[in-house]
């Protein structure tokens, strides 16, 4: 039924089924022969959905008629409230469901011609990229990880020589230095190695996982396992130096780079680390087959305690200026060091938009999705943003472009760089100085860009505020993507077939729930601040870009509405006020069909985008949890904050668990594990919604007539019974699992307290 809501044609075919597409297409030779790099379909389907969207709406007309017509002026106090509370929450969802179908309006999905840029630009001709990678703590971010990712992007199907790769690194450890050394060497295979097997994904580690040796050609064969070998050796060597904590001495005298550290004190008090370890410009640094390498930058950014660093957003600064000194590239690609590079085309790919003749000059920036390599078969956290990414940015981007991710995003320097947009960038790329020229020696480069990642240098200036990523904010990627876009930039999302990043999804629920809150606390920010789309993008870009942006900067207000909503039905049931139209009433029917269709709905885009059964409803799942834990905090935060009582910060997110935590991961059981203020929150509510649906179904049984009290209070037994069936886990968590990943006794006590006190005060 919804699986022909939208199309998804992968680009070979695009080309062969035009006929058969509904929707517009904006791929064909223009009258003036000009062939575009890329087209852009509609989605199809769109009546449907609409008729869909619009049932909504008049259903929650007649949920709103019956909330004022059956007020319950004749009973108590009470009563009168908690109606009234009802209502609200019910208004809320349904704003909050406007947005999102403002967000699905039309979506719209790209295809690139990169056959068409191949013949256009030739090798030579082809713009410098330049690649940032992130890192910030060698613990959570383990150097095997970091390197895979550096050597994933370094291998991109492009002209090494326009290629450069800088490491950011606050963790400023020589460990990653190390790592860094170690790639830097294996590059010299590994390129040469991917050009020729047509390697695909480029990160040694998951091509090594995934794909099993060549077995028709022996020479091949033997070439491919001396490949692996060394990279394991390498890897060996990395994991067992990283576990020492530290850099041996004889390694030590090896790189003259390491004499650095003994004047780093800490991690949060060293001066700025800046090492070329591969400079392109060198004749002398070439691969195995003579083919030049990317240069390979290492960034450790001067950090000192009486300076804020700005997490992020800060290093990614300094990135753009140490790179623009060294190589000036007009496009900056950047990825987290948990996202390996998947798709060796992406760059091209992203090329074919930004070097479009006809439409480039108004694209600011390509993202791609966020897509994950450690997901299990039924997303136990619902972490696969599927929809979010199927589907919302597409909806994003035929609204004015989608939001910046903060990862696999392809960037115009100039509007990182604060510049807004007009017709003259047209041509700006080409006339940007190709430092590739530079005639100054690695050394004396190192020892001048020193100063542009000092803690000092952006005193008095508008980095932070009007140019680079934007600060004080958890979350400076949206931020930063919504001041391009009021800049006048629009923005492109390119979703291709084989995904364009693999990274890493929390294993365990409190990282979950912790990232949750991270995002949706800045968010938040976001929208009480100045910055909140209506005043800051108000006549700079449409309103319904304004609106779409809404339905990520409102998840941590949702809280409220969804808290009452597992709260007040099974708290009212204890005490026997009854919140839902009666069974045998017609007013029933509008919550019913809210309930079903739009599950049904949600269910129908989720399998479409590859998700399963069991998936969606461990997803259903996860949406309440963030909603009554992360949503909830961080909106109490983002209220202390602007009354001044706190500040951003940035909670790195774990990207390795010990072996028992992996291996209830890949069993999907829920992992709880530690105490938390957010479990003792989701604990106490399923406690709560258990009692009540037990205190529901024991009234139905001892009512004399049964039938009476099932009319009135079967909706909200139905509730009640849904929210017990959602938090299955947590009662499992709490009574039947002894491994030390349950629930901890204290949390199950604390909440017993909570929900048994809830109950007693319902009940007297
Ligand atoms: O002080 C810091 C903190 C983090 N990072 C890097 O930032 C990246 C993202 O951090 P992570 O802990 O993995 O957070 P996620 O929640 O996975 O990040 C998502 O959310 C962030 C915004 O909150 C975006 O910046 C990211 O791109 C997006 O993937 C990583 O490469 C870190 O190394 C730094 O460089 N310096
Ligand atoms: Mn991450």
């Amino acid at each position: 039924m919804y699986a022909g809501i939208y199309t998804r044609i992968n680009a070979s075919q695009v080309s062969l089924n035009l006929s058969e597409v509904v929707g517009k297409v904006t791929g064909e030779m223009k009258s003036n022969g000009y062939l575009p790099l890329f087209e852009t379909r509609q989605a199809r389907g769109l009546l449907l959905f609409r008729l869909y969207a619009a049932s909504i709406f008049v259903d929650i007309c007649f949920i709103c008629f019956y909330r004022v017509s059956y007020f319950p002026s004749l009973q108590g106090k009470t009563e009168r409230w908690v109606w009234i509370g009802m209502f609200l929450a019910e208004l809320w969802f349904g704003f909050y469901f406007f947005v999102t179908v403002v967000v699905r309006w039309n979506p719209v999905f790209r295809y690139t011609f990169k056959n068409r840029l191949s013949a256009r630009y030739d090798e030579e001709a082809l713009p410098g990229v330049d690649i940032f990678v992130c890192t910030a703590d060698p613990l959570l971010e383990p150097p095997t990880m970091v390197i895979n990712t550096v050597l994933s992007v370094m291998a991109y199907d492009y002209p090494p020589e326009k290629l450069s790769v800088y490491l950011s690194d606050d963790g400023g450890s020589d460990l990653t230095v190390y790592a860094l050394l170690e790639a830097a060497r294996f590059s010299q295979v590994w390129l040469p190695f991917c050009r020729k097997l047509k390697v695909e994904p480029r990160s040694p580690e998951a091509y090594f996982r995934n794909i099993a040796e060549p077995v028709d050609d022996s020479v091949m064969a033997k070439e491919w396992l001396s490949i692996k070998k060394s990279y394991e050796d390498m890897k060996m060597r990395i994991e067992t130096i990283t576990k020492l904590g530290k850099i041996p001495a004889d390694i030590r005298k090896e790189h003259k780079g390491f004499g650095e550290w003994d004047f780093v004190s800490s991690r949060y008090d060293h001066q700025a680390i800046l090492q070329i370890l591969i400079d392109g410009r060198d004749p002398n640094t070439m691969d195995m087959e003579g083919k030049p390498l990317p240069t390979l930058v290492y960034l450790s950014r001067e950090k000192r305690p009486k300076y804020h660093h700005h997490f992020k957003a800060g290093a990614l600064n300094a990135l753009i200026r140490v790179s623009s000194s060294i190589t000036n590239a007009p496009f900056i690609l950047n990825v987290d060091c948990d996202m390996y590079s998947n798709n060796s085309e992406a760059i091209r790919d992203a090329l074919c938009f930004l070097l479009d003749e006809e439409k480039g000059h108004e694209i600011a920036f390509v993202q791609y999705p966020q897509s994950f390599g450690n997901l299990t078969k039924n997303d136990i956290y619902g972490s696969s943003l599927r929809v979010v990414m199927g589907l919302e940015l597409a909806g994003f981007d035929g609204n004015g472009g989608p939001c910046y991710i903060g990862t696999g995003c392809v960037n115009r320097r100039e509007t990182l760089c604060g510049m807004k947009y007009s017709e003259e960038v047209k041509v700006a790329w080409r006339t940007m100085k190709n430092d590739r020229k530079n005639k100054e020696s690695a050394s004396v480069l190192e020892e001048n860009c020193k100063v542009l990642a000092s803690c000092t240098y952006e005193e008095g200036t508008q980095w932070g505020k009007e140019i680079g990523l934007r600060y004080d904010c958890p979350v400076e990627d949206i931020l930063t993507g919504l001041s391009i876009h009021t800049g006048g930039w629009r923005s492109v999302y390119s979703n291709p077939e084989r995904k364009a990043f693999l990274g890493v999804v929390p294993t365990t629920l409190l990282q979950s729930l912790i990232q949750h809150k991270r995002w949706s606390e800045g968010d938040f920010q976001i929208f009480l601040s100045k910055h909140c789309p209506f005043v800051y993008g108000r006549g700079k870009m449409p309103i319904k870009l304004q609106l779409s942006y809404c339905i990520y900067l409102l998840w941590a207000p949702n809280c409220f509405a969804t808290l009452y909503y597992v709260i007040m039905p099974s708290f009212c049931l204890l005490k026997g006020i009854s919140l839902f139209p009666k069974m045998s009433s017609s007013w029933g029917i509008p919550f019913l069909y809210a309930i079903f269709v739009n599950s049904s709905y949600g269910l129908g885009e989720f399998v479409w985008f590859g998700g399963t059964f069991r998936g969606w409803l461990n997803e259903q799942r996860t949406w309440m949890f963030r909603r009554t834990t992360s949503y909830f905090f961080a909106f109490i935060d983002d209220i202390l904050k602007l009354c001044g009582f706190s500040r951003s910060a940035f909670a790195i997110t774990g990207k390795v668990a010990d072996d028992h935590v992996n291996q209830r991961y890949e069993q999907e059981i829920m992992e709880f594990g530690t105490t938390s203020p957010m479990f003792s929150i989701l604990a106490a509510l399923a406690l709560l919604n258990l009692f009540s649906f037990v205190g529901g179904i024991k009234n139905v049984a001892l009512d004399d007539v049964h039938i009476t009290v099932f009319d009135r209070f079967g909706l909200q037994i139905l509730l009640c019974c849904l929210l017990v069936f959602l938090n299955l886990p947590i009662y499992q968590g709490m009574f039947f699992r002894k491994d030390s990943g349950k629930m901890p006794t204290s949390v199950t006590y604390q909440s017993l307290t909570f929900a048994l006190l809830a109950c007693t005060i319902a009940m007297y």
